[in-house]
C-alpha cells in the first residue's frame, strides 16, 4: 500500500506568534482520515514547530535546503542543520524556487543527492507552466524535470522520494487542474517510473497533487486512483481548512 500524505507548505507566511497559534489549532483539529500529515513552516520556526509537535503525528518538514554539506553560502541552510533540529523531510524543486531563485534540474539533482546521503526524505516538486500546457508539451516538460533530477537514483533510493505534481498555472491562482487532468498526469508519471524502475517501485511511490487544493475540491481530486494526497499552500494556513482537506482522503 502506498502512503497517503497531505502536506502543508506554509511558504513565507507566519511569524513565530502565528506559527504558535496555528500549531495550537492543528493540535486541536480532529483527524478522521489515515493520511500522514506534514507541515512546512519557515526555517526560523522549524525548531519550535518540531518541539511543539514531537508528541503528535504531524511531521514538521522543511521547504528547501542547500546542496552543499556546509561552507560559504550566506543565507543558506544545510541538511545537517535541518537534521539537528529534528527535521528529516525536505521539499525540493518547488516552482517558486525554480522561478525566483533559478534552481535548475542540475541543482535539484545535487540537492536530492545531499538529502538522501543524510538519510532524509524528499518531497520532490515539478510541474509545467501554462504555456507548456497550451502548447501540448506539459507531459514532456514534467517528464524531463523528473528524469533530470531523479533518474540517476537507483530503485532503493527512490523509495525515499515523494513526488508532487504542481502545475504552475494552478498554484495560488484558485484555478485547479481538473480531476481528469490530475489523474492523466499522475498516471503518466507512474508509467514513466514503471518503465524505468519496474511495477513494484511505481506502485509504491506516492504522487501528490498541488495547486489550489481547497476543502471544496479536495475529495474530487483525491478520489483519482493515481493521486495519493496533496501539497497544500494557501489552504494550509487555517487549521480548519487544512484538516478538512486531510480528512477528504
Ligand atoms: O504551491 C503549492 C504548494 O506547494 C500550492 O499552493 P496553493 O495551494 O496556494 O495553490
Amino acid at each position: 500500500m502506498r502512503r497517503k500524505i497531505v502536506a502543508g507548505n506554509w511558504k513565507m507566511n507566519n511569524d513565530l506568534p502565528r506559527t504558535q497559534g496555528l500549531i495550537t489549532d492543528l493540535k486541536n483539529a480532529k483527524k478522521t482520515s489515515d493520511a500522514e500529515v506534514m507541515i512546512a513552516p519557515a526555517y526560523v520556526n522549524l525548531y519550535h514547530a518540531f518541539e511543539e509537535l514531537r508528541e503528535s503525528d504531524i511531521e514538521v518538514i522543511a521547504q528547501n535546503m542547500h546542496f552543499a554539506e556546509n561552507g560559504a553560502y550566506t543565507g543558506e541552510v544545510s541538511a545537517d542543520m535541518l537534521k539537528s533540529v529534528g527535521i528529516s523531510t525536505v521539499i525540493l524543486g518547488h516552482s517558486e524556487r525554480r522561478a525566483y531563485y533559478n534552481e535548475t534540474d542540475a541543482d535539484l539533482a545535487k540537492k536530492v543527492d545531499m538529502a538522501l546521503s543524510k538519510k532524509m526524505e524528499v518531497v520532490f516538486c515539478f510541474g509545467e507552466e501554462l504555456k507548456d500546457r497550451q502548447a501540448g508539451n506539459h507531459e514532456a516538460v514534467v517528464k524531463s524535470q523528473i528524469k533530470n533530477a531523479l533518474f540517476h537514483l537507483d530503485a532503493d533510493a527512490l523509495k525515499h522520494i515523494i513526488l508532487a505534481y504542481e502545475p504552475v498555472w494552478a498554484i495560488g491562482t484558485g484555478e485547479t487542474a481538473t480531476p481528469e487532468q490530475a489523474q492523466e498526469m499522475h498516471k503518466a508519471i507512474r508509467k514513466m517510473i514503471a518503465d524505468k524502475y519496474g511495477d513494484d517501485t511505481a506502485d509504491n511511490i506516492s504522487i501528490l497533487y498541488g495547486g489550489s487544493v481547497k476543502p471544496n475540491n479536495a475529495q474530487e481530486i483525491f478520489s483519482n486512483p493515481d493521486v495519493d494526497g496533496g501539497l497544500i499552500g494557501g489552504a494550509s494556513l487555517k487549521a480548519d481548512d487544512f484538516f478538512a482537506i486531510v480528512n477528504a482522503i
